[in-house]
């Protein structure tokens, strides 16, 4: 960083006099030597990989002031010159050298006699530097921070494979061309030594971290403490035989057998909380209608693949196959198109053989068909609403347009709400859904008459209110009726925030929480938010250089091998690109032997159109992709058995999409492993928000010389020659 001095007074002292002095000597001597060290030198030779500087770490420029109150670099070893400025490193500061002492000792007398009231000028002069002397420190908390990454960990140094022999030294035009791939897509060399000394990366601040968790007394004054606090809390190992004929899950034999036809003989702990909970113990209702006694309103956290779907699909498949007319009485609300889809499979094949009805609504037919298919009686007013389906599964957008747009779609008969990624449909860009649907749930006032009602012909027409809804007479003091909607939340990162669950307006709610913490541990697990991951899951992270994380990530999925695999990106666009890079890679790797076979991949993300996005989801889960790599879009809930492997290519933006990202592999009790490759300037909010999480320890760090690249890097360059190409005709044609 370089400070301007212009503006501070001029203070001639002996010791400017000697600097100036040396100042000119050394101007001399690079004229005749022809050395230069401005600042802007620095940032091309980062540029161009050839520094010591890592991103982040900025040079800070001292003014003579500062050299005659500090003392020359010859005295101090503070840094190197640059065109008659003094350069600190930043982790050449205070803590670093022996004279530190003493410059503190200085800079306090500076201090006092500023606070004796030496002037304004002079007082202000005073505060700048201790500004500028700072500053450095400041920027040597964003270095990257590899070694303290390292430090507590147990590493594994992975060793370079011996059977290739492609040997190339690393260049500055190759890291180049990979932070033009990675930062700004493909750019000219020839006009490197054109750019402004602006960094090759662009400044990284530490991400803030999650304020702290709220206290028990903040918990206690929202009302809500009490059903946190008193959760459920289920060990994650505990499992339930199906067949136990102990237990009374309150299941009927139906049901049973579609079960055992899906494969389950065993339950999940969260489904052997859940079931009976809902199903057979004191507090079930198996009512369709519920007006006296309101069931009570659940909130479930489990880890990742710990079957949230089957843990409240069966029992509303169980309680409303009772049903003689079909009324809209469960609702299930998610995230996604493709997870609508999953869940309403999951339902379609539970609800066999009960005649029950599933639908689903995401906007994926034209509008009129979805009417059509959701409403039987899109002409008649009626009161009770007309409905096709029992079971709705469908994203917020479309359900507010149903809401909104489609007559007789009502929500009044609702038995069961289901908010499945419930801290995802809870944050501000999904938030206004649940107004509407809470008012759509909600009894008017007053209640409403019955009436009979006619269609176009005069003839009558069946209308049924839901009980809560009708005005009927009541004895003195009788309350009114409840609706009977109960309320289920789930999630694997569930938020504990009172202030958003209590827009929920739930009822006397219970809090179910898988967890993996021990026994002491639980209470402030969650206090602080900390989510539980699957025990099967196993975590490593790798600390690389910005400019050489696809080589890095190209080596991993060679090496170990990695296949079946995910690989999340941060958004469609580096999807797109780090596919081609990768394609072209695999060609170059495939072509160099006879028998070598590229890996095949994809990417998928919001970039592709819907089929083609399904396409590929089904060729992936059914093995003929070997690699997709994806944005967020697929980050929650999708559950693909086969996935074996997932890798955080660009870091996760915090803890929850990192659990949700991971958790796509591990699912159901078999193993799996995520890799996240940390840029060096992430690597210390990375840990600390791993830290915060409780889950630092559970991460193995990785260790991994440059030199084990030196096989694939010939193929890395040509493949990014490739992309140059392809990105340069692209624009062209654009
Ligand atoms: N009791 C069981 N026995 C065997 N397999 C099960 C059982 N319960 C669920 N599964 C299977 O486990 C997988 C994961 O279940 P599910 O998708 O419901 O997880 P989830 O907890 O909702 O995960 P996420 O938080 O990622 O959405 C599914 O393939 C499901 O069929």
């Amino acid at each position: 960083m370089v400070v301007n001095t212009s503006d501070k007074p001029k203070v001639k002292t002996k010791a400017k006099a000697r600097y100036l002095k040396a100042k000119k000597e050394r101007r001399k001597v690079r004229k005749t030597t022809g050395i230069t060290g401005t600042s802007r030198d620095a940032d091309e030779n980062e540029e161009g990989g050839q520094t010591n500087v890592r991103p982040g770490e900025e040079d800070y420029v001292m003014s003579p002031e500062e050299v005659e109150e500090n003392g020359v670099a010859g005295e101090e070893g503070l840094g190197e010159e640059q065109d008659g400025a003094m350069i600190i490193k930043p982790n050449g500061g205070d803590d670093d050298v022996p004279e530190a002492g003493e410059r503190k000792k200085k800079q306090k007398r500076r201090k006092d006699r500023a606070a004796e009231g030496e002037g304004e000028g002079r007082a202000s002069l005073e505060a700048h530097e201790k500004d500028a002397v700072r500053k450095p420190k400041k920027e040597k908390k964003l270095a990257p921070p590899e070694d303290e990454v390292h430090e507590d960990s147990e590493e594994e140094v992975l060793e370079p494979p011996d059977e290739d022999d492609a040997q190339l030294s690393p260049s500055g035009s190759e890291a180049d061309a990979a932070d033009a791939v990675e930062h700004d897509g493909p750019t000219d060399h020839a006009e490197a030594p054109m750019r402004s000394p602006t960094p090759p990366y662009l400044p990284s601040f530490p991400l803030p971290l999650a304020p702290p968790a709220p206290s028990a007394a903040e918990l206690s004054r929202q009302g809500l403490d009490r059903a946190l606090l008193q959760a459920e809390l289920v060990s994650a190992s505990l499992t339930l035989p199906l067949a136990d004929p102990g237990v009374d899950l309150g299941i009927g034999e139906r049901t049973l057998h579609r079960l055992d036809a899906l494969g389950v003989q065993t339950l999940f702990a969260v489904q052997a909380a859940l079931w009976p909970w809902l199903l057979s113990g004191p507090e079930a209702r198996r009512g369709l209608y519920e007006p006296r006694y309101p069931p009570r309103d659940a909130c479930v956290s489990a880890p990742t693949g710990s079957g949230k779907t089957l843990a409240y699909a069966v029992p509303i498949v169980e309680i409303l196959s009772t049903r003689v007319v079909t009324r809209l009485r469960a609702l299930v609300v998610l995230p996604t198109r493709d997870l609508v889809q999953q869940v309403r499979e999951t339902m379609e094949s539970l609800c066999k053989g009960t005649g029950l009805r599933v639908g689903s609504a995401t906007g994926a037919q034209s509008w009129a068909k979805e009417q059509r298919q959701l409403v039987e009686d899109l002409e008649t007013k009626l009161q009770g609403g007309s409905s096709k389906v029992d079971i709705l599964v469908c994203t917020p957008g479309r359900l507010m347009d149903h809401l909104n747009g489609t007559p007789n779609f009502s929500l009044q008969h609702l038995r069961f709400l289901v908010i499945d990624e419930a801290d995802r449909l809870l944050t501000q860009s999904f938030q206004s859904f649940l107004p509407q649907v809470l008012a759509a749930i909600t009894p008017p006032i007053p209640r409403l008459p019955l009436q009979a009602v006619k269609d176009s012909h005069g003839l009558p027409v069946p209308d049924a209110l839901a009980p809560a809804w009708m005005d009927v007479p009541r004895t003195w003091g009788e309350p009114e009726d409840q609706p009977s909607c109960q309320k289920l939340l789930f999630s694997a990162t569930m938020t504990r925030d009172p202030g958003i669950l209590k827009a929920l307006g739930l009822r006397n709610p219970k809090y179910f929480m898988v967890t993996g913490a021990k026994e002491g541990e639980q209470e402030e697990a969650i206090v602080r938010e900390e989510f539980a991951v699957p025990e099967t899951l196993a975590e490593h992270l790798l600390v690389v250089p910005t400019d050489l994380k696809p080589l890095y990530l190209f080596h991993l999925l060679h090496t170990h091998p990695i296949t079946n695999a995910l690989i999340f990106t941060k958004s469609a666009e580096s999807t797109t690109r780090l596919l081609r890079l990768l394609e072209f890679f695999e060609s170059s790797w495939a072509a160099e032997e006879a028998g070598r076979e590229a890996v095949i991949a994809r990417a998928y993300s919001s970039e592709l159109p819907k089929g083609e996005r399904r396409a590929i989801l089904d060729q992936f889960k059914n093995g003929h992709i070997g690699i997709l790599v994806a944005s967020d879009l697929i980050a929650r809930g999708i559950d693909i058995p086969s996935v074996a492997h997932v890798v955080n290519y660009d870091a996760p933006l915090d803890m929850r999409k990192y659990v949700h990202r991971a958790g796509r592999t591990a699912r159901a009790g078999r193993e799996g492993d995520v890799w996240s490759l940390v840029e060096e300037q992430e690597a210390r909010w990375v840990r600390e928000m791993l830290k915060a999480a409780g889950h630092w320890k559970r991460v193995k760090r990785l260790r991994m010389e440059e030199n084990v690249l030196d096989p694939l890097r010939g193929h890395y360059v040509k493949a990014l020659d490739k992309l140059r190409e392809v990105y340069s005709k692209d624009n062209k044609e654009a």
